[in-house]
């Protein structure tokens, strides 16, 4: 059942029509991001050169091949963890409990696959199949929502997500009902946001750079940058894997088709759009233009790292020594706020952080084709209205405190602009 709290919360993606229109768009964007990235134009905007057919899309052996990543990163995460965290409290006041191995998982992916490549395992095959894989991943996750719906039927009230429980059976699926579907210590919505998506991303990206090598000798001086700059940002989630704990994400967002899709799919194979825009497109890079990009990227990932680090210690230790000298402002609920250091910046310097870094990924890409600019546009457009609905939130938690801190930090994402 519904809680009454979760009815009379606002409905978000335009209710049921727009959820519905979504679920329809996000994969066929999906697919047609594929299919341009291997296509003669590479065109972004634009019927696809040529439709698949059904041949082309479903495959059961890469269905399998699916399942068998999904089994062993499920494996992976419930080996004995170096650690394990509490996350925040619930609403019946009690804290789950989460494995801390997610960078673990990542090293012992890599020496898997490295066994394997030096048996002989064609890695680099995997970039034939994206398409008929992201098709079967797509059809997974659909199947999977169903199952996180059914399973919030007998979850209990104090369970269910404040967002995902209008009573829509559409909104309500796409949205996710419970907040944290698991079976025992098994976390559905941590595993897939950390685990498969993510690590999925580096393998393909990896196996994009060993077909290259395959058929022009070596790799792109683009190539090894779109690789080295995604690596360090799923290595870095998975290092500071505890931090995630405490996103919208974990803490607010139901569990259902949106996270999962975005999860399951459309990180792995649009996050890898660059690297598989290069395997068709090679780009010519030269050494001063690849070392500015590095330096974006550094920039970029200096903010990043340094404001989520800045927010995490401040909201797990407040006395920490390396935040002790930030001004704070109180709130009625006891928490405090951040308005020096980078969160007096702007209100989200994270997000801007992470902008800089889009930009970095498309940059080894020329400016020949709007494609590998795809992730930045998205990426822009996504923390814009998660930037709208954290602010919304923010506001029903803080009140007056968030006004003041909107006033003494008025630009929201990139200083003096927005
Ligand atoms: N690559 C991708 O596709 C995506 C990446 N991301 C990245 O994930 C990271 C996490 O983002 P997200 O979960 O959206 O949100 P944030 O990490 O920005 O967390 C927002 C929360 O921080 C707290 N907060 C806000 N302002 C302050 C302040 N001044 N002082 C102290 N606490 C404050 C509030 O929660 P409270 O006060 O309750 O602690 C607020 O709800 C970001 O780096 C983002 O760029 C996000 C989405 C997609
Ligand atoms: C399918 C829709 C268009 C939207 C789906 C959104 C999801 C793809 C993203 C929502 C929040 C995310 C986060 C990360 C990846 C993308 C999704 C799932 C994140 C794991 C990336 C790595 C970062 O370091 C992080 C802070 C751990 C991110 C947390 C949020």
């Amino acid at each position: 059942m519904a809680s009454p709290q979760g009815l009379k919360a606002p409905l978000e993606f335009g209710g049921p029509l727009g959820a519905a229109a979504l679920m329809l768009l996000l994969p066929a964007t999906a697919l047609h991001l594929l299919l341009a990235a291997r296509s003669g134009p590479a065109r972004l905007l634009g019927p696809p050169a040529h439709l698949p057919g059904l041949s082309e899309l479903w495959n059961p052996r890469v269905l399998l091949l699916l399942l068998t990543w999904l089994g062993l990163q499920a494996a992976l995460y419930l080996l004995p963890a170096r650690k394990v965290a509490e996350g925040l409290e619930l609403k019946d006041k009690s804290r789950l409990r989460y494995p801390i191995n997610g960078f673990q998982a990542l090293m012992l992916t890599a020496l898997l696959v490295g066994l394997g490549i030096s048996a002989g395992l064609p890695l680099g095959a995997l970039s034939e199949v994206l398409l008929p894989l992201a098709f079967v991943a797509t059809l997974t996750t659909f199947i999977f929502s169903f199952l996180l719906y059914m399973k919030a039927q007998v979850a209990p009230a104090s369970g269910l997500a404040p967002g995902g429980n209008s009573g829509n059976l559409i909104y309500d699926f796409f949205m996710g009902r419970e907040l944290n579907p698991r079976i025992g210590f098994f976390d559905f919505k941590y595993f897939c946001e950390l685990r498969p998506g993510l690590i999925g991303w580096v393998l393909i990206n990896l196996a994009l750079l060993l077909q290259e090598t395959e058929l022009r000798g070596s790799p792109s001086l683009a190539m090894w940058l779109v690789n080295g700059f995604q690596l360090l940002y799923v290595g870095d989630a998975l290092w500071y894997e505890e931090a995630v704990l405490t996103t919208m994400d974990i803490t607010h967002d139901g569990f259902g088709f949106m996270l999962a899709f975005g999860d399951l799919v459309w990180v792995p194979f649009t996050y890898s759009l660059q690297a598989q825009f290069l395997l068709y497109h090679p780009q010519p890079l030269g050494l001063p233009r690849a070392l500015l990009i590095c330096f974006i990227n550094a920039v970029g990932y200096y903010i990043f790292r340094g404001a989520n680090s800045q927010k995490n210690t401040f909201r797990q230790n407040p006395s920490d020594p390396s935040i002790a000298g930030l001004e704070t402002i109180p709130t009625a609920t006891g928490k405090r706020l951040l308005v020096s250091g980078w969160w007096g910046m702007v209100r989200h310097p994270n997000y801007l952080g992470d902008l800089i870094m889009a930009l970095a990924w498309s940059l080894p890409c020329g400016v020949s084709h709007l494609l590998p600019y795809f992730y930045f546009f998205y990426f822009a457009a996504l923390l814009v209205h998660r930037e709208a609905r954290d602010e919304l939130q923010c506001l029903q938690k803080y009140g007056r405190a968030w006004h003041e801190y909107c006033q003494r930090v008025p630009y929201r994402i990139v200083p003096y602009i927005y």
